[in-house]
């Protein structure tokens, strides 16, 4: 009796633990999977985000899609334009060149103006397309870009990849919308290469960059041609120079040196040919969104609809710059008596890695047509990027950890 009781008991315990098991195992692999991919939003409630977030505060204000709005760069902007009342929605894919916190930083922040960063790469054709086709977009501001130009020896791949796969396909994207968009992107004062004659004008020959990075922004500007001349697409380079302030770029000099002074450690600090400077036109974050906005705001229509030109449409390039170039060796100094550290410093050669001399650039076209003025000089923007570097990187120690 009890033998078969007991035997009862096995067969009904057997099953019931195999139904266990095959439940805990699904609980777990479902919760992996959750954890690996997040819930799938629906799509209205995407849709509905989207909008949003691209909502203007009145019918005479931008729709702009903003293109690495994790960025350095793209998260200046993209609260600049809300703040002003544009809508404003941006994408991002939080690849991982420079520590992915900082893009999620930049992109909470972002959330608490109001502006919803889309996860996901410029190369992916159906996002770019569902985006503009939820919302009519009159501007698209592409931003994102594989940046640094040494690190293009490392990676060349990633900038063909950004910087001219990801252009053409926002592009392709701008041209088959309906309106098609205004397009202003970031080009670079790196195009202007082995140049020697100063400052920069964009008159002048841009066909010897220094590294793969220039020779790519050189390339987008070609592409951009071709699109404005075959799709009638309204486009306007704007080529960068050495842009700093808070919520930087970590790759950047100054932004190393600073980290690199504070630890004690030593800073590498290039010189040219015969012992000379090598320096930068260091330009101020909130010059250069100033600039981006200036050109927004004066970019005409483009001229296409549903992939097909109706007339000629407006293509410019404009320098933004500070015309004032810095040398490195004052970039330290100055870190030295803002940071109250001296740095140990190592001066070598310049590496002849896609670095260049001197850039210094002449604004004259980007004042009378944008009108771009910088205000910042380079002691005081260099100050608000200290203060903001200590703020954030003391609020958490294990922030300060992974820096
Ligand atoms: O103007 C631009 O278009 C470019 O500006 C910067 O490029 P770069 O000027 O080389 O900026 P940093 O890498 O911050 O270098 C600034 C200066 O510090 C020097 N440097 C850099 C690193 C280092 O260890 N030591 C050193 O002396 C460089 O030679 C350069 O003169 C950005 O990194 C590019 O993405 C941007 O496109």
């Amino acid at each position: 009796m009890v033998d078969k009781a007991m035997s009862n008991i096995h067969r009904t315990r057997f099953p019931l633990s195999i139904t266990k098991l095959l439940f805990f195992t699904l609980m777990l692999l479902s919760l992996i999977l959750l954890f690996l991919f997040g819930s799938p939003p629906s799509t209205a409630a995407w849709e509905s985000s989207v909008r949003q977030s691209a909502t203007p505060a009145s019918s005479k204000a931008l729709t702009v899609l903003v293109t690495g709005a994790a960025g350095f760069v793209g998260t200046h902007v993209s609260i600049a334009l809300k703040r002003r009342g544009d809508g404003v929605v941006g994408i991002d894919n939080f690849n991982s060149y420079y520590e992915a916190s900082l893009k999620r930083a930049r992109s909470d922040l972002l959330a608490r103006h109001g502006v919803l960063v889309v996860n996901g790469d410029i190369n992916d054709a159906s996002l770019l397309n569902s985006l503009l086709e939820v919302v009519k977009f009159s501007h698209v501001m592409h931003l994102a870009a594989q940046a640094g130009v040494r690190y293009a020896m490392i990676n060349p791949k990633s900038y063909v990849h950004s910087n001219i796969a990801g252009l053409v396909s926002v592009l392709e994207a701008c041209k088959n919308a309906n309106p098609q968009p205004a397009i202003v992107w970031a080009s670079s004062s790196s195009v202007y290469g082995l140049n020697s004659k100063v400052p920069f004008s964009e008159k002048d020959r841009t066909d010897r960059p220094a590294s793969l990075y220039a020779a790519t922004k050189k390339a987008g500007e070609e592409i951009a041609h071709s699109y404005n001349h075959i799709y009638g697409l309204s486009i306007t380079g704007l080529r960068f120079f050495t842009v700093y302030g808070p919520w930087g770029r970590p790759d950047m000099a100054y932004f190393l040196f600073t980290k690199n002074i504070l630890k004690g450690k030593q800073v590498a600090v290039f010189e040219g040919p015969n012992g000379g400077s090598v320096a930068r036109d260091f330009t101020y974050i909130d010059d250069i969104v100033k600039g981006c906005l200036g050109a927004l705001d004066t970019a005409s229509k483009s001229t296409g609809s549903g992939g097909k030109k109706n007339g000629p449409a407006q293509l410019r390039v404009y320098n933004l710059g500070n015309t004032s170039p810095v040398p490195v060796s004052k970039l330290v100094s100055t870190l030295e008596k803002l940071l109250k550290v001296n740095a140990k410093k190592k001066v070598l050669a310049m590496p002849s890695n896609g670095d260049v001399i001197l850039t210094h650039a002449n604004i004259t076209l980007a004042r009378n047509d944008l009108g771009y003025r910088p205000t910042t000089d380079f002691e005081t923007g260099l100050s608000k990027f200290v203060h903001w570097y200590t703020q954030y990187y003391s609020s958490s120690a294990s922030r300060a950890n992974t820096v």
